[in-house]
């Protein structure tokens, strides 16, 4: 090297979360999944977006495995998850459901107080002592930016808390394990715009520490917030790329006209 050349700085390497391959999946004798590949990255906001019945649901709740609560479903393919393939390999669902939590569309938060809500899995997980509980709650609701708004109230039902509040809370309940993944499937669609900047900032934030894949009905929505979206049409991955290319540049004409709102 010469004097005074620059060291080039490497790429950084993206590490994966999930490596999908060939995921077909059938409801019954109907293919809502087909061939799909498809690889997660961790520390990013991947976004999911598709018309109505596209598999957007049905998609992120094979990566839990959730999906496999619904009789009649059958899968073929590869989900790989830490060396793991979840359609082969043994899997410990509980110890799964920590490591890939899950937030859904209408909030759902236990009919318990908030202090509960959130020391529940971690009770779950085997962690007793009362010291260390409170620890893990208050960090659990100052990292959904809760925490100030609930302190003195931990001990009231968390059905009293408003809409946009109780997602935020069921984010807390979902980190309080400590996941890898959190998979949030529409989870601003029943909440007011404040309430939707909430929860979008807050992802934007988790995923400093956390790998997001979020189902979304609202393009602007994956726009704002994800580092890469996939377009999915009938059960088919269409597009997946940076974010920033499938809304300004898109290799398929069906995501084109499906992101410029010709169809959907
Ligand atoms: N429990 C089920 N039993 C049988 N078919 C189902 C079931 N759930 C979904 N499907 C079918 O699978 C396909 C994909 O549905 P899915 O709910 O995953 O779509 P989606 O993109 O999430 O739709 P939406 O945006 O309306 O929520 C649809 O054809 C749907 O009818």
């Amino acid at each position: 090297m010469k004097m005074g050349q620059a060291i080039a700085t490497p790429p950084a390497v993206e590490k994966s979360v999930f490596d999908i391959k060939n995921l077909n999946l059938w409801y019954g004798k109907n293919l809502a999944l087909k061939d799909i590949d498809f690889t997660i990255y961790n520390n990013e906001i991947t976004a999911i977006i598709g018309p109505s019945g596209c598999g957007k649901s049905t998609f992120i709740k094979t990566l839990n495995l959730m999906i496999q609560n619904i009789p009649g479903v059958r899968m073929s393919g590869e989900i790989n998850y830490e060396h793991t393939n979840l359609l082969n390999d043994r899997v410990d669902l509980v110890d799964l459901r920590k490591k890939v939590g899950m937030v859904f569309q209408k909030a759902n938060p236990f009919p318990k107080s908030i202090y509960e809500n959130v020391a529940y899995g971690p009770k779950i997980h085997g962690v007793k002592k009362k010291g260390k509980l409170d620890e893990i709650v208050e960090r659990s609701l100052r990292d959904v930016f809760l925490w100030d708004e609930v302190k003195d109230r931990l001990n009231t039902s968390a059905l009293g808390l408003s809409g946009g509040q109780q997602q935020r809370l069921c984010i807390a309940r979902a980190i309080a394990t400590k996941p890898d993944v959190i998979l949030m499937d529409e989870p601003t669609s029943a909440l007011d715009p404040i309430s939707t900047i909430k929860i979008e900032e807050l992802a934007l934030e988790l995923k400093k520490n956390y790998s997001i894949v979020m189902v979304t009905h609202n393009m602007q929505q994956a726009a704002r917030v994800s580092d890469r979206t996939a377009f999915f049409l009938m059960g088919e991955l269409i597009e997946y790329d940076q974010t920033s290319k499938i809304f300004s540049a898109p290799s398929d004409k069906r995501t084109e006209d499906y992101v410029t709102g010709r169809f959907g």
